[in-house]
C-alpha cells in the first residue's frame, strides 16, 4: 500500500543540533503511530519539518502521492496534513466556535454554514460543544487539549500530527481523550502521535518508532519495542543486563 505519508533521508541541524538525521519512516493510511523518544530528541521538530513550518536541509517528505518537500506550511496544512501543538496554542481572545471557524476557514476551504456545520460537529465529537461561546484564553487545561484536537479536525485532515496531546492531564482526563482519539481514527484519519504517557499511546497505536538525537532507532509492534534492550536503556533509562 502507497504511505499516505514518507521521509526519506530527511536530515535537519541548528548548528551542532541535529534534529533529524537521514531519518526515513512511513504512514500507511489509516494508521496510528506512536513516536517515542527522550526529551530534546528532535520529536517536535519532526512534526514542524512535516508541516512545513522548518524546512529540510535534504531529504524529501511525500505526502499522498506528492512530494511536498518544498510546499509551504499553509499548502501542506490545505492539502490535509494538521497538528496540534504541546503547547495549546488558541487565540485565547476569541472563542472556542471562532478558534475552530479559522481553522475550517483557513485549513479546510469552507464558508457560511458549511464552515458552521463543520465546526459544530467537531465541538460535539471533542467534548467541547458546551464551551462554544467560552473565551478560548478562560479554558482548563483539558478542554485547551481539545480546542487543539478540535481545531485540527477542522482543517478536515488525512494526516492528523499529536503533539504530547496527554501531558499534564489526569487518569481520567487521560481516559476520556483516549476514547476521543480513538473515534478519530475510526474515521480513517491516519495518526502520528508523540506522546511520553506511554500507556496512552499503546491504547491507540498500531506502530511505534523511536528517535534519538535525530535518529530513528527502532520502529516496529508496540510489544517489540518496548521489550528491546535498546529501547528500555535510552528512553526509559533502564540499565540493561551486565
Ligand atoms: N529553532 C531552533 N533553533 C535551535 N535549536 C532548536 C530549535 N528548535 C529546536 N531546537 C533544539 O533541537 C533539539 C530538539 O528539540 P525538539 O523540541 O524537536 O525535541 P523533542 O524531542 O520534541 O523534545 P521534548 O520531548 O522535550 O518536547 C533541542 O535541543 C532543542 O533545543
Amino acid at each position: 500500500m502507497t504511505p499516505i505519508l514518507e521521509l526519506s533521508e530527511v536530515t535537519k541541524s541548528f548548528g551542532a543540533v541535529t534534529v533529524a538525521d537521514a531519518q526515513s519512516w512511513s504512514l500507511a493510511p489509516g494508521e496510528a503511530l506512536g513516536v517515542l523518544g527522550p526529551n530534546g530528541a528532535g520529536k517536535t521538530s519532526m512534526f514542524n519539518l512535516v508541516t512545513g513550518t522548518l524546512s529540510a536541509d535534504g531529504g524529501t517528505i511525500r505526502y499522498d502521492g506528492h512530494d511536498i518537500t518544498n510546499w509551504s506550511a499553509a499548502r501542506r496544512c490545505r492539502a490535509g496534513i494538521a497538528r496540534s501543538f504541546q503547547v495549546p496554542q488558541p487565540f485565547s481572545g476569541m472563542t472556542v466556535f471562532e478558534n475552530t471557524l479559522v481553522a475550517a476557514t483557513q485549513g479546510a476551504n469552507l464558508s457560511g454554514a458549511q464552515a458552521d456545520a463543520l465546526c459544530l460537529e467537531v465541538l460535539d465529537r471533542t467534548g467541547l460543544l458546551g464551551r462554544a461561546n467560552t473565551l478560548a484564553g478562560g479554558l482548563t487545561l483539558l478542554d485547551r487539549k481539545r480546542l487543539e484536537l478540535a481545531r485540527a479536525l477542522c482543517a478536515r485532515p488525512k494526516v492528523l500530527l499529536l503533539d504530547e496531546i496527554a501531558g499534564g492531564l489526569t487518569e481520567n482526563e487521560c481516559k476520556s481523550l483516549i476514547e476521543t482519539i480513538k473515534q478519530i481514527r475510526e474515521t480513517g484519519v491516519s495518526i502520528v502521535w508523540i506522546e511520553h504517557v506511554v500507556h496512552a499511546l499503546l491504547a491507540v497505536v498500531d506502530r511505534l518508532i523511536v528517535i534519538d538525537f535525530g535518529k530513528l532507532i527502532a520502529q516496529g509492534a508496540p510489544d517489540e519495542i518496548m521489550q528491546s534492550q535498546e529501547v528500555r536503556e535510552i528512553y526509559l533509562g533502564i540499565e540493561g543486563d551486565a
